[in-house]
């Protein structure tokens, strides 16, 4: 059928080389794979590029359905594959909820149509994320979706009881909870900003870390109680992160992600009361910043995720209090974290995979994605530019929302092109017509 043939990229461990992919799969790998290639083969110069495996963004609110003036599947499959993406998860808190396995067929099949990433449904843990009563959790796993994750995202699962009935429910078919660690007595809805000094100063609702961490050590000793897996979303505290630790260490099955805007960004942002940088949970002070990278650098932090949340200009452009959480990040997230973590001689691009593609994949179950550059495997890919310097803006986004933290800031290393089953996706910043 069709062969696409990668010429001179650097791949991890092979040094310089070719990758020849047939029918969609990696075919040849090293110095001679050009010798199998077909005539009619399509060439891809990567000279100076590195190739890894397609990232997998475990957290991705696409707006569809419900709010489809901010994202579509279409549209955010669109910023996904040119941020890199060859898989997102899509959070169920969209308006009607990913509740019912007919709501996650519909997520797959539109992702489907679109056909520029996997757009993997995540199902809700209660109905209408209401906290009370179990979603068909079951039903949406042995549907065609195969939902594996579960999140009430938005909204912390509080109940304890609730959250270890899910815990459970799960276990049996090896599914996880991704949990919105947010104790809603400690931090209301209306808590936007680390509680501390500042928030005192620019008398903000304050959202302390404790509501953070006492929800993710409930989760932890649930997750042991159970026997069951929880996968902490928006990791944004030292103390979280402490938890986190403490509970890998124990051997308990507990996984977490961090953002990139956790991890770059910081508290002091707020003084201009500029609602982009609006966010739950709140962006946090140097030193959470600081203990959040050597947690991804050590392990604790098992992932980078985007927390992708779009927002039309009408819900963000209000007072700070009364503005929209959330910020944009399918196409900065490898170019923030490259900056932060790998140019500056931190993080290696092996561990930077490993944080983007492998244990994403591995977390969500997803077999196809985060796989070795070998043959046989399904050829999920992307080529990155680690020198190419790019300034971020806004108006060039493919999301249909503009709040992007990012807009204004330069960023060493950008996404070249995105291969999804061996067809290119996005090329130069441009996702492939769908
Ligand atoms: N992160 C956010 O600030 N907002 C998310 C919800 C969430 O991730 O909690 C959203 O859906 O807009
Ligand atoms: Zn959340
Ligand atoms: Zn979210």
């Amino acid at each position: 059928m069709s062969a696409l043939l990668v010429t001179g990229a650097r791949i991890l461990g092979e040094g310089a080389a070719d990758l020849l992919v047939r029918d969609g799969v990696i075919a040849a790998v090293g110095a001679d794979a050009a010798t199998d290639a077909p005539g009619d083969v399509e060439r891809l110069d990567a000279d100076g590029l590195t190739l890894l495996p397609g990232f997998v963004d475990l957290h991705t609110h696409l707006r569809e359905p419900g709010r489809e003036d901010t994202e579509t599947i279409a549209s955010g499959s669109r910023a996904a594959a040119a941020g890199g993406f060859t898989a997102v998860l899509a959070m169920a808190n969209t308006n009607p909820v990913t509740d019912t396995a007919e709501a996650a067929e519909r997520i797959l099949d539109l992702g489907r149509a679109t056909g520029l990433v996997d757009v993997v449904p995540v199902g809700a843990v209660t109905k209408g994320l209401e906290g009370a009563e179990l979603a068909e959790l079951g039903l949406m796993h042995r549907s065609r979706a195969r939902v594996g994750v579960f999140s009430d995202d938005g909204r912390c699962v509080a109940d304890a009881r609730v959250m270890r009935r899910a815990l459970e429910y799960v276990r049996a078919f090896g599914g996880v909870v991704s949990q919105h660690s947010q104790d809603p007595t400690l931090a209301g809805s209306s808590a936007c900003c680390h509680e501390g000094e500042l928030s005192g100063r620019l008398g903000l609702p304050g959202w302390p870390p404790v509501a953070e961490a006492a929800v993710i050590a409930r989760d932890a000793m649930l997750a042991r109680h159970t026997g069951s897996r929880v996968h902490v979303a928006h990791v944004s505290t030292a103390e979280g992160l402490e938890v986190v630790r403490w509970a890998k260490a124990q051997g308990i099955a507990m996984t977490a992600e961090v953002t990139p805007h956790h991890l770059a960004l910081g508290t002091e942002l707020l003084t201009g009361y500029d609602p982009v940088f609006k966010v739950n949970p709140p962006l946090r002070p140097t030193e959470d910043q600081e203990a959040l990278r050597e947690g991804l650098l050590d392990g604790t932090v098992d992932a980078v995720a985007t927390d992708h949340a779009p927002h039309a200009r009408h819900d963000k452009e209000h007072a700070f209090v009364d503005a929209a959480f959330g910020m944009l990040g399918l196409e900065t997230a490898f170019g923030v974290v490259h900056d932060l973590l790998v140019a500056s001689g931190r993080m290696s691009m092996a561990d930077l995979a490993r944080v983007m593609s492998t244990n994403p994949a591995r977390i969500a179950g997803l077999s196809g994605h985060g796989r070795p550059l070998a043959p046989g495997e399904p050829a999920n890919l992307v080529l990155v530019d680690p020198t190419a310097t790019v300034t971020v803006d806004r108006e060039a986004s493919h999301s249909l929302s503009r709040n992007t933290p990012w807009h204004g800031r330069s960023l060493t290393g950008a996404v070249h092109t995105t291969i999804l089953r061996g067809t290119v996706t996005a090329r130069e910043g441009e996702p492939a017509p769908c």
